[in-house]
């Protein structure tokens, strides 16, 4: 078994009936095997399974941008998607929120196209020597390329010399408008292998630059997946690959009317983490009306916001712990104020030691209520054992695609709104998309309140 991640199912089935002498794992046997042929054969050669092999890809020349990026005092990266979500979650896991506090490299990630949020951002680079970089595997994407835009204007405005020397694009090898630009300019470009999908990139260039200019030991991250992926590959033994174990439980509680995967770390530092795992699960699994809705929760902040109804709402949830260890702990002081002396079942304690026993009670309040969960223990969390938890869920989510018969590395719900937008903005050839989103806005629109609230309304008490 792998050494720094430990799944235990053992109160996952929740408060289930079975029929005597069924097993819900035997129900998708023959699912879960034919999904792990299918993982090994890498998807029988069908598009977007490219980011299977990315552990084993070489990261040279990650490190060799990354220590040009080190010459500059400030990094911009436009980027949104799986061409942001992946930088964040590995810069919080591994660095902290504080990473821009410590210096000596600025990273701001300019995702949504909202001008606050950009001008916000201008203002903190402005002054500083900045290098632009433009993340996007279609390299056309209207919130990315839009972004890029604006700055490479306001720079262009700002700086002697070309401001070719510091943009950086991370997009596909050969296609879009960033690819173009790189061939018309020569500027710095590093590839997102074309079979490799948005959301699958996070161990492509697209997520290692920045991490890796911040000083994420990005080897180290590459090692872990390497250590996940030949786990995976080598174990067929349904009942002890994880994976397999846990996609055939998702399953198995999406079909028992569990439409949500409520994702719980227990650790600051792997909010992100849910976020990235968030668009992970629902672009790849939300199809043809099936899908579970992934629920992004966080310990022990949720258990003051969202616990209630985990527990006491209606059992349509499977839940996924996740605990970390190995954190350095924070002692708390004997109390000694008299006022005080309600506490003192605290003094002497750490606050890990709280963080981590306020999992496991959590864990056991769902479970006395017969609500599904997995438990999963990480043993410190490092860039080698994030790399393993990352290559993980991106099998895990490939798998449970294929074992509801869909593909999970298109996305076609989301290419509709991006033609619509398209449209509405204008771009050539997307004409009718306009006028269709027009039309079916209009119907949105149609049933508004007259007036401002309030106005014709009469308030009775
Ligand atoms: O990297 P890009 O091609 O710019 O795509 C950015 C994002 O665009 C769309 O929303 C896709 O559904 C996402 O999967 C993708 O991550």
């Amino acid at each position: 078994m792998n050494p720094l991640l430990r799944f235990s199912f053992g109160a996952s089935l929740g408060r289930v009936v079975l029929r005597p002498g069924e097993d819900p794992f035997a129900l998708y046997e023959p699912l879960q095997t034919e999904a792990h042929r299918w993982y090994l054969a890498e998807g029988d050669g069908s598009a977007g399974f490219g980011w299977a092999d990315l552990p084993l890809r070489s990261c040279d020349d990650v490190l060799e941008a990354a220590g040009w990026l080190r010459s500059f005092e400030a990094v911009v990266q436009v980027g949104i998607g799986g061409s942001a979500l992946g930088n964040l979650m590995l810069h919080q896991a591994l660095l902290g929120d504080t990473v821009n506090e410590r210096g000596p490299l600025r990273f701001y990630l300019a995702d949504n196209p909202d001008p606050a949020k950009v001008r916000e951002i201008w203002d903190r680079v402005k002054d500083r020597r900045t290098a632009l970089v433009g993340v996007s595997k279609s390299g056309s994407t209207a919130e990315t390329t839009s972004q890029f835009l604006w700055f490479k204007e306001q720079m262009e405005c700002r700086i002697d010399g070309p401001v070719g020397d510091r943009i950086l694009l991370v997009t596909d090898p050969a296609e879009g408008v960033f690819r173009a630009y790189v061939n018309q300019t020569g500027c710095r470009s590093l590839p997102i292998p074309s079979d490799v999908g948005g959301r699958y990139s996070v161990l492509s260039p697209s997520g290692l630059l920045s991490a890796a200019a911040l000083g994420v030991d990005v080897e180290a991250l590459l090692c872990g997946a390497r250590e996940m992926r030949s786990f995976l590959r080598g174990c067929s033994d349904r009942r002890i690959n994880p994976a397999l174990r846990l996609a055939a439980l998702h399953r198995y509680h999406e079909r028992q009317g569990r439409p949500m995967a409520v994702f719980f770390p227990y650790s600051s530092r792997l909010e992100r983490f849910a976020e990235w795992y968030a668009q992970l699960w629902a672009e790849s699994l939300g199809k043809g009306g099936q899908g579970t809705t992934p629920i992004r929760a966080l310990g022990a902040i949720d258990q003051h916001s969202q616990v209630q109804l985990y527990v006491d709402g209606p059992d349509d949830k499977f839940a996924t712990f996740l605990h970390v260890g190995g954190e350095e702990d924070l002692l708390l002081p004997q109390v000694v104020d008299e006022p005080l002396r309600g506490l003192s079942y605290l003094g002497g304690r750490g606050l890990g030691e709280m963080l981590s026993r306020e999992a496991r009670a959590t864990a056991a309040a769902l479970a006395s209520r017969g609500r599904p969960l997995v438990w999963i223990d990480m043993e410190r969390l490092d860039a080698r054992s994030l790399g393993q938890l990352v290559y993980f869920y991106e099998v895990l989510t490939a798998m449970v695609g294929r074992m509801m018969d869909l593909n999970p590395f298109d996305q076609p719900g989301v290419e509709q709104g991006k033609r619509y937008t398209y449209g509405l903005m204008g771009r050539k050839g997307f004409e009718e998309h306009a006028v269709e989103a027009q039309e079916w806005f209009a119907r949105i629109d149609g049933e508004t309140l007259e007036g401002p609230l309030g106005e014709d309304a009469e308030v009775t008490e």
